[in-house]
């Protein structure tokens, strides 16, 4: 008991000690986002050009708030409009950031998604994003169904408020049954590729999927 509780001082230390040198951490606290996640979505970006102006976009997964931030910057024209609708969403609370309507609940609740639906009031979404990752148990069997859960809950609910022209960035994990979500990816969207930006660790099992335009009418 006491040299596992040694172990486990040890490992956070190390994992406190590269967290603390991590060359995106520093980086986002300099430019003042709240996480240094912001990284890996602005290389997708850059590289896909996915957020502009007057777009309806969603953040699924948005604590603590980088990813919203980076789109607010993107689609401001001033220090205090935005041309566009960003739409933040996850079970854990956020800072409020200006502009941005943040939806407090689990995405696996109906009442969360009907909270959704309710702002975006009949319009179509252009861009979904989804770096949701969910509290893992240490149970692989449970952790991959509840991931493979969500995914499909995005899926379903993409098909649905997505405009034809959409596109749709989802983080993944390898390991899960990915092949499958892939599968599927290839019957909704025109086009689909994978992302591991340079900002997601090596050693992190953590990919995005991006579909973009869908094959398929939308549902409704
Ligand atoms: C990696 S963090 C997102 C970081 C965020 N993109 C940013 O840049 O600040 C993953 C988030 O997914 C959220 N999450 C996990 N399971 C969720 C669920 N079932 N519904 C909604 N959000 C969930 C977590 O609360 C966490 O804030």
């Amino acid at each position: 008991m006491k040299n596992k509780l040694i172990m486990k001082n040890k490992l956070d230390k190390k994992w406190l000690h590269n967290y603390v040198n991590d060359f995106y951490v520093k980086l986002a606290k300099k430019e003042g986002y709240r996480a240094r996640s912001v990284y890996k979505l602005q290389e997708i970006d850059a590289k896909e050009r996915l957020i502009k102006p007057g777009q309806i976009i969603v953040d699924l997964g948005s604590s603590p708030g980088s990813w919203s931030q980076y789109i607010r910057k993107k689609i401001s024209y001033n220090s205090k409009n935005i041309n566009g609708t960003i739409i933040a969403l996850d079970v854990l609370k956020m800072k409020p950031i200006p502009n941005v309507n943040f939806i407090l609940g689990d995405i696996r609740n109906k009442c969360t998604i009907n909270n959704l639906k309710k702002i975006l009031n009949g319009r179509k979404l252009d861009l979904i994003l989804s770096d949701i990752a969910p509290n893992l148990s240490g149970v692989s069997v449970v952790d991959s169904a509840n991931i493979e859960y969500i995914i499909n809950i995005i899926l379903e609910f993409t098909q649905e408020y997505i405009k034809p022209s959409g596109s749709i960035l989802l983080k993944c994990f390898y390991g899960i049954n990915y092949k499958e979500i892939f599968n599927k990816f290839y019957c909704v969207f025109k086009s689909i590729s994978l992302k591991k930006p340079k900002a997601s660790h090596k050693n992190s099992s953590e990919i995005f999927l991006l579909g973009k335009k869908l094959k398929i009418k939308n549902l409704n």
